[in-house]
Protein backbone atom coordinates (compact mmCIF):
# COMPACT_ATOMS: atom_id res chain seq x y z
CA UNK A 1 0.00 0.00 0.00
CA UNK A 2 2.87 2.12 1.09
CA UNK A 3 5.30 1.06 -1.54
CA UNK A 4 1.86 2.24 -4.52
CA UNK A 5 1.43 5.31 -2.72
CA UNK A 6 5.28 6.03 -2.98
CA UNK A 7 4.99 4.85 -6.74
CA UNK A 8 1.81 6.95 -7.55
CA UNK A 9 3.55 10.07 -5.81
CA UNK A 10 6.98 9.80 -8.05
CA UNK A 11 4.81 9.54 -11.25
CA UNK A 12 2.88 12.63 -10.41
CA UNK A 13 5.77 14.22 -9.70
CA UNK A 14 7.50 12.88 -12.92
CA UNK A 15 4.30 14.23 -15.04
CA UNK A 16 4.33 17.33 -13.73
CA UNK A 17 7.73 17.77 -14.54
CA UNK A 18 7.20 17.03 -17.78
CA UNK A 19 4.25 19.55 -18.31
CA UNK A 20 6.28 22.16 -16.85
CA UNK A 21 9.29 21.51 -19.33
CA UNK A 22 7.03 21.52 -21.91
CA UNK A 23 5.46 24.42 -21.50
CA UNK A 24 8.83 26.03 -20.70
CA UNK A 25 9.47 25.09 -24.58
CA UNK A 26 6.44 26.12 -26.06
CA UNK A 27 6.87 29.79 -24.28
CA UNK A 28 10.76 30.02 -25.25
CA UNK A 29 10.28 28.75 -28.89
CA UNK A 30 6.25 29.31 -30.59
CA UNK A 31 5.23 32.79 -28.14
CA UNK A 32 6.48 35.82 -30.22
CA UNK A 33 9.84 36.79 -28.64
CA UNK A 34 9.67 39.42 -26.04
CA UNK A 35 12.23 42.43 -26.00
CA UNK A 36 15.42 41.38 -23.82
CA UNK A 37 16.88 44.52 -22.31
CA UNK A 38 20.26 44.83 -23.31
CA UNK A 39 23.61 45.36 -21.39
CA UNK A 40 24.85 48.31 -22.61
CA UNK A 41 28.58 48.03 -22.34
CA UNK A 42 29.24 51.79 -21.28
CA UNK A 43 26.74 53.38 -18.61
CA UNK A 44 29.02 55.88 -17.57
CA UNK A 45 28.52 57.68 -20.72
CA UNK A 46 25.08 58.19 -19.23
CA UNK A 47 25.68 60.29 -16.81
CA UNK A 48 28.76 62.40 -17.87
CA UNK A 49 27.69 65.74 -17.90
CA UNK A 50 30.36 68.07 -18.93
CA UNK A 51 30.84 72.06 -18.16
CA UNK A 52 31.44 74.09 -21.24
CA UNK A 53 32.21 77.99 -21.06
CA UNK A 54 28.66 79.64 -22.34
CA UNK A 55 27.44 76.22 -22.80
CA UNK A 56 23.75 76.74 -24.70
CA UNK A 57 20.82 74.23 -25.09
CA UNK A 58 19.97 73.08 -29.28
CA UNK A 59 16.75 72.21 -30.15
CA UNK A 60 16.70 69.35 -32.72
CA UNK A 61 14.96 70.43 -35.99
CA UNK A 62 11.40 69.03 -36.38
CA UNK A 63 11.12 66.74 -39.66
CA UNK A 64 9.34 68.45 -41.93
CA UNK A 65 9.32 68.16 -46.12
CA UNK A 66 11.19 70.16 -48.25
CA UNK A 67 12.88 70.12 -51.85
CA UNK A 68 16.22 69.00 -51.58
CA UNK A 69 19.10 71.01 -52.28
CA UNK A 70 21.47 70.92 -55.31
CA UNK A 71 25.29 71.55 -55.13
CA UNK A 72 25.55 71.70 -58.85
CA UNK A 73 23.40 75.22 -59.50
CA UNK A 74 22.17 75.65 -62.88
CA UNK A 75 24.82 77.50 -63.86
CA UNK A 76 27.30 74.60 -63.87
CA UNK A 77 30.32 76.12 -62.69
CA UNK A 78 29.32 76.80 -59.28
CA UNK A 79 29.14 75.18 -56.47
CA UNK A 80 25.92 76.32 -54.58
CA UNK A 81 27.32 78.49 -51.40
CA UNK A 82 24.60 78.20 -49.09
CA UNK A 83 21.71 75.70 -47.47
CA UNK A 84 18.32 76.49 -46.99
CA UNK A 85 18.98 76.52 -43.42
CA UNK A 86 21.67 79.17 -43.95
CA UNK A 87 24.24 77.14 -43.42
CA UNK A 88 28.03 78.44 -45.62
CA UNK A 89 28.73 75.37 -48.16
CA UNK A 90 33.20 76.25 -48.22
CA UNK A 91 34.60 76.05 -51.39
CA UNK A 92 37.46 77.89 -53.30
CA UNK A 93 36.36 81.28 -53.81
CA UNK A 94 33.86 81.26 -51.33
CA UNK A 95 36.29 82.52 -48.76
CA UNK A 96 39.10 85.11 -48.41
CA UNK A 97 41.70 83.73 -46.57
CA UNK A 98 44.05 86.77 -45.63
CA UNK A 99 40.82 88.21 -43.85
CA UNK A 100 39.72 84.88 -42.13
CA UNK A 101 43.32 84.77 -40.82
CA UNK A 102 43.71 87.80 -39.69
CA UNK A 103 40.09 86.95 -37.61
CA UNK A 104 40.81 83.69 -36.44
CA UNK A 105 44.79 83.79 -35.83
CA UNK A 106 44.75 86.40 -32.72
CA UNK A 107 41.68 84.12 -31.21
CA UNK A 108 44.61 81.65 -29.84
CA UNK A 109 42.24 78.40 -30.93
CA UNK A 110 43.60 74.77 -30.16
CA UNK A 111 42.62 72.52 -33.00
CA UNK A 112 42.20 69.00 -32.16
CA UNK A 113 41.85 65.74 -34.75
CA UNK A 114 41.22 62.45 -33.74
CA UNK A 115 42.55 59.90 -36.10
CA UNK A 116 42.25 55.58 -35.86
CA UNK A 117 45.08 53.56 -36.78
CA UNK A 118 43.90 49.69 -36.19
CA UNK A 119 45.42 47.17 -37.88
CA UNK A 120 47.63 47.51 -41.11
CA UNK A 121 46.15 50.92 -41.16
CA UNK A 122 49.09 52.22 -39.02
CA UNK A 123 51.03 52.33 -42.69
CA UNK A 124 48.75 55.34 -43.47
CA UNK A 125 50.11 57.23 -40.17
CA UNK A 126 53.39 59.02 -41.95
CA UNK A 127 52.15 60.22 -45.27
CA UNK A 128 49.12 61.09 -43.04
CA UNK A 129 50.76 63.43 -40.79
CA UNK A 130 53.19 64.55 -43.15
CA UNK A 131 50.39 65.99 -45.35
CA UNK A 132 48.79 67.51 -42.33
CA UNK A 133 52.11 69.02 -41.38
CA UNK A 134 52.27 70.86 -44.80
CA UNK A 135 48.24 71.91 -45.27
CA UNK A 136 46.58 71.67 -42.20
CA UNK A 137 45.25 74.59 -39.76
CA UNK A 138 49.15 75.97 -40.64
CA UNK A 139 49.83 78.49 -37.79
CA UNK A 140 47.66 77.16 -35.67
CA UNK A 141 47.88 75.20 -32.16
CA UNK A 142 47.26 71.42 -33.57
CA UNK A 143 46.58 68.69 -31.40
CA UNK A 144 46.57 64.63 -33.20
CA UNK A 145 45.22 62.54 -31.47
CA UNK A 146 45.92 58.93 -32.90
CA UNK A 147 43.85 56.10 -31.59
CA UNK A 148 45.40 52.87 -32.10
CA UNK A 149 45.72 49.01 -31.02
CA UNK A 150 49.51 48.84 -31.68
CA UNK A 151 51.86 52.54 -30.31
CA UNK A 152 55.09 50.81 -31.20
CA UNK A 153 53.55 50.77 -35.03
CA UNK A 154 53.48 54.61 -35.23
CA UNK A 155 56.34 56.79 -36.43
CA UNK A 156 57.72 59.70 -34.98
CA UNK A 157 57.11 62.27 -36.76
CA UNK A 158 58.51 65.86 -37.11
CA UNK A 159 55.80 68.60 -35.93
CA UNK A 160 56.04 72.00 -36.21
CA UNK A 161 56.13 74.76 -33.09
CA UNK A 162 52.69 74.32 -31.18
CA UNK A 163 51.76 71.09 -32.71
CA UNK A 164 51.86 68.11 -30.39
CA UNK A 165 50.79 64.36 -31.16
CA UNK A 166 49.01 62.09 -28.74
CA UNK A 167 49.37 58.27 -29.05
CA UNK A 168 46.05 56.56 -27.63
CA UNK A 169 45.79 53.12 -27.29
CA UNK A 170 42.67 50.98 -28.30
CA UNK A 171 41.55 47.81 -28.75
CA UNK A 172 41.43 46.54 -31.91
CA UNK A 173 38.50 44.29 -33.05
CA UNK A 174 38.65 41.52 -35.60
CA UNK A 175 35.76 42.92 -37.99
CA UNK A 176 36.74 46.64 -39.99
CA UNK A 177 32.98 47.59 -39.24
CA UNK A 178 33.44 47.43 -35.37
CA UNK A 179 36.33 48.96 -35.72
CA UNK A 180 34.92 51.70 -38.45
CA UNK A 181 31.93 51.82 -35.42
CA UNK A 182 33.42 52.58 -32.26
CA UNK A 183 35.09 55.53 -33.89
CA UNK A 184 32.04 57.16 -32.55
CA UNK A 185 32.08 55.95 -28.39
CA UNK A 186 36.06 56.48 -28.73
CA UNK A 187 35.87 60.02 -29.46
CA UNK A 188 33.07 60.47 -27.64
CA UNK A 189 34.54 58.83 -24.46
CA UNK A 190 38.19 60.87 -25.17
CA UNK A 191 36.30 64.17 -25.36
CA UNK A 192 34.68 63.42 -22.22
CA UNK A 193 38.02 62.19 -20.54
CA UNK A 194 40.67 65.04 -22.01
CA UNK A 195 40.04 66.61 -25.49
CA UNK A 196 36.75 69.29 -24.06
CA UNK A 197 39.93 70.66 -21.77
CA UNK A 198 42.64 71.05 -24.23
CA UNK A 199 41.16 71.73 -27.38
CA UNK A 200 38.56 74.56 -29.02
CA UNK A 201 37.68 72.32 -32.34
CA UNK A 202 38.10 68.95 -33.38
CA UNK A 203 38.10 67.18 -36.46
CA UNK A 204 37.26 63.53 -36.99
CA UNK A 205 39.08 62.14 -39.71
CA UNK A 206 39.86 58.81 -41.75
CA UNK A 207 43.75 57.98 -41.60
CA UNK A 208 43.65 56.75 -45.37
CA UNK A 209 44.08 60.30 -46.73
CA UNK A 210 46.58 62.71 -47.44
CA UNK A 211 46.17 66.97 -47.66
CA UNK A 212 46.97 68.32 -50.58
CA UNK A 213 46.08 71.53 -50.71
CA UNK A 214 45.84 74.02 -47.70
CA UNK A 215 42.82 73.57 -45.48
CA UNK A 216 42.58 76.63 -42.71
CA UNK A 217 39.90 78.46 -40.74
CA UNK A 218 37.51 78.39 -43.41
CA UNK A 219 36.44 75.24 -42.06
CA UNK A 220 36.11 75.85 -38.09
CA UNK A 221 32.68 76.33 -36.89
CA UNK A 222 30.21 74.59 -34.82
CA UNK A 223 29.15 71.39 -36.25
CA UNK A 224 30.92 70.89 -39.75
CA UNK A 225 30.12 67.69 -42.19
CA UNK A 226 31.73 67.33 -45.64
CA UNK A 227 29.58 66.54 -48.86
CA UNK A 228 30.53 62.38 -49.91
CA UNK A 229 32.91 62.55 -53.52
CA UNK A 230 30.64 59.71 -54.61
CA UNK A 231 26.97 61.71 -54.08
CA UNK A 232 27.34 65.17 -54.80
CA UNK A 233 25.64 64.87 -57.86
CA UNK A 234 22.76 62.56 -57.14
CA UNK A 235 19.07 62.83 -55.98
CA UNK A 236 18.01 62.06 -52.95
CA UNK A 237 16.53 58.34 -53.34
CA UNK A 238 19.80 57.29 -54.46
CA UNK A 239 21.50 58.26 -51.34
CA UNK A 240 23.04 55.25 -49.58
CA UNK A 241 21.19 55.67 -46.57
CA UNK A 242 19.87 53.33 -44.34
CA UNK A 243 16.47 52.20 -45.68
CA UNK A 244 14.99 49.98 -43.53
CA UNK A 245 12.83 50.97 -40.47
CA UNK A 246 13.80 48.63 -37.94
CA UNK A 247 17.64 50.55 -37.59
CA UNK A 248 17.54 53.89 -35.69
CA UNK A 249 19.37 55.37 -38.73
CA UNK A 250 16.36 54.88 -41.14
CA UNK A 251 15.64 57.65 -44.12
CA UNK A 252 12.93 58.40 -45.79
CA UNK A 253 13.09 58.75 -49.33
CA UNK A 254 11.80 61.95 -49.05
CA UNK A 255 14.49 63.10 -46.38
CA UNK A 256 18.03 64.20 -46.47
CA UNK A 257 20.15 67.23 -47.67
CA UNK A 258 23.32 66.14 -48.67
CA UNK A 259 25.14 62.50 -48.54
CA UNK A 260 27.98 63.54 -45.89
CA UNK A 261 31.16 61.55 -45.43
CA UNK A 262 31.73 59.69 -42.35
CA UNK A 263 35.82 59.88 -43.29
CA UNK A 264 35.14 64.14 -42.42
CA UNK A 265 33.07 65.75 -39.38
CA UNK A 266 33.91 67.98 -36.68
CA UNK A 267 33.05 71.16 -35.15
CA UNK A 268 33.37 72.98 -31.51
CA UNK A 269 34.42 70.47 -29.43
CA UNK A 270 31.15 70.26 -27.49
CA UNK A 271 29.28 69.70 -30.58
CA UNK A 272 31.59 67.14 -31.59
CA UNK A 273 30.69 65.27 -27.83
CA UNK A 274 27.22 65.94 -28.10
CA UNK A 275 27.07 64.38 -32.07
CA UNK A 276 29.48 61.21 -31.35
CA UNK A 277 27.76 60.49 -28.09
CA UNK A 278 24.27 60.68 -30.07
CA UNK A 279 25.82 58.42 -32.91
CA UNK A 280 27.22 56.05 -30.51
CA UNK A 281 23.83 55.68 -28.75
CA UNK A 282 21.80 54.83 -31.82
CA UNK A 283 24.74 52.46 -32.95
CA UNK A 284 24.14 50.99 -29.70
CA UNK A 285 20.34 50.96 -30.06
CA UNK A 286 21.01 48.69 -33.52
CA UNK A 287 23.14 46.45 -32.08
CA UNK A 288 20.83 45.47 -29.53
CA UNK A 289 18.11 44.59 -31.73
CA UNK A 290 20.96 42.91 -33.86
CA UNK A 291 21.06 45.20 -36.56
CA UNK A 292 24.04 47.09 -38.46
CA UNK A 293 23.45 50.14 -40.37
CA UNK A 294 24.27 49.80 -44.44
CA UNK A 295 27.28 52.06 -44.54
CA UNK A 296 27.93 51.59 -40.38
CA UNK A 297 28.61 54.56 -38.47
CA UNK A 298 28.03 56.85 -41.94
CA UNK A 299 24.86 55.99 -42.12
CA UNK A 300 24.03 56.68 -38.40
CA UNK A 301 25.84 60.36 -38.94
CA UNK A 302 23.57 61.04 -42.02
CA UNK A 303 20.49 60.32 -39.88
CA UNK A 304 21.76 62.39 -37.07
CA UNK A 305 23.02 65.78 -39.59
CA UNK A 306 19.47 65.46 -40.88
CA UNK A 307 17.44 66.22 -37.57
CA UNK A 308 21.02 68.18 -36.06
CA UNK A 309 21.89 70.33 -39.40
CA UNK A 310 25.60 71.11 -39.37
CA UNK A 311 26.16 74.96 -39.13
CA UNK A 312 28.72 74.51 -41.84
CA UNK A 313 29.33 72.09 -45.20
CA UNK A 314 32.49 71.40 -46.55
CA UNK A 315 32.57 71.15 -50.01
CA UNK A 316 33.74 67.85 -51.62
CA UNK A 317 36.87 69.61 -51.79
CA UNK A 318 37.27 68.73 -48.30
CA UNK A 319 36.46 65.20 -48.82
CA UNK A 320 37.55 64.01 -52.59
CA UNK A 321 38.71 60.32 -53.37
CA UNK A 322 41.73 59.91 -54.96
CA UNK A 323 39.98 57.20 -57.49
CA UNK A 324 38.06 59.72 -59.00
CA UNK A 325 39.16 61.92 -61.54
CA UNK A 326 38.69 65.73 -60.57
CA UNK A 327 36.04 67.66 -62.27
CA UNK A 328 35.95 70.84 -63.21
CA UNK A 329 33.80 72.47 -60.78
CA UNK A 330 36.25 71.49 -58.43
CA UNK A 331 38.94 74.19 -58.70
CA UNK A 332 41.25 72.01 -55.93
CA UNK A 333 41.26 69.17 -54.04
CA UNK A 334 42.45 69.68 -50.10
CA UNK A 335 42.12 65.90 -48.35
CA UNK A 336 41.69 63.01 -50.87
CA UNK A 337 41.15 59.30 -49.84
CA UNK A 338 44.07 57.36 -51.13
CA UNK A 339 43.40 54.36 -53.92
CA UNK A 340 43.82 51.41 -51.27
CA UNK A 341 44.01 47.87 -51.59
CA UNK A 342 40.93 47.35 -48.82
CA UNK A 343 41.08 43.71 -49.27
CA UNK A 344 44.72 43.35 -47.77
CA UNK A 345 44.28 45.83 -45.39
CA UNK A 346 40.85 44.52 -43.69
CA UNK A 347 42.08 40.99 -44.06
C1 LIG B 1 33.65 54.47 -50.62
C2 LIG B 1 33.25 53.63 -49.46
O1 LIG B 1 32.94 52.49 -49.56
N1 LIG B 1 33.22 54.27 -48.27
C3 LIG B 1 32.78 53.65 -47.04
C4 LIG B 1 33.94 52.99 -46.38
O2 LIG B 1 34.88 54.01 -46.24
P1 LIG B 1 36.39 53.73 -46.26
O3 LIG B 1 36.71 52.74 -47.33
O4 LIG B 1 37.02 55.06 -46.32
O5 LIG B 1 36.62 53.08 -44.86
P2 LIG B 1 38.06 52.83 -44.24
O6 LIG B 1 38.56 51.51 -44.67
O7 LIG B 1 38.91 53.99 -44.51
O8 LIG B 1 37.72 52.77 -42.68
C5 LIG B 1 37.42 53.97 -41.98
C6 LIG B 1 38.56 54.33 -41.01
O9 LIG B 1 38.52 53.44 -39.89
C7 LIG B 1 39.86 53.16 -39.46
N2 LIG B 1 40.12 51.73 -39.65
C8 LIG B 1 39.28 50.94 -40.36
C9 LIG B 1 39.52 49.59 -40.49
C10 LIG B 1 40.65 49.03 -39.90
O10 LIG B 1 40.94 47.83 -39.98
N3 LIG B 1 41.47 49.86 -39.18
C11 LIG B 1 41.25 51.19 -39.05
O11 LIG B 1 42.03 51.90 -38.43
C12 LIG B 1 40.78 54.02 -40.31
O12 LIG B 1 40.98 55.25 -39.66
C13 LIG B 1 39.97 54.23 -41.58
O13 LIG B 1 40.39 55.38 -42.28
O14 LIG B 1 33.58 52.44 -45.14
C14 LIG B 1 33.09 53.39 -44.21
C15 LIG B 1 32.75 52.60 -42.99
O15 LIG B 1 32.24 53.34 -42.03
C16 LIG B 1 31.88 54.13 -44.79
O16 LIG B 1 30.79 53.29 -44.86
C17 LIG B 1 32.21 54.69 -46.17
O17 LIG B 1 31.07 55.21 -46.80
MN1 LIG C 1 38.69 55.87 -45.51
Amino acid sequence: MHCRRLVLGLGFCLLAGVGLWALWVYTENWLPASYVPYYLPCPEIFNMKLQYKGEKQFQPVAQLQYPQPKLLEQRSTQLLTLTPWLAPIISEGTFDPTLLQNIYQPLNLTIGVTVFAVGRYTRFVQHFLDSAEEFFMRGYRVSYYVFTDDPAAIPHVLLGPGRLLSVIPIQGYSRWEEISMRRMETISQHIAKRAHREVDYLFCLDVDMVFRNPWGPETLGDLVAAIHPGYYAVSRPQFPYERRRVSTAFVEDNEGDFYYGGAVFGGQVARVYEFTRGCHMAILADKANGIMAAWQEESHLNRRFISHKPSKVLSPEYLWDDRKPQPPILKLIRFSTLDKDTNWLRG
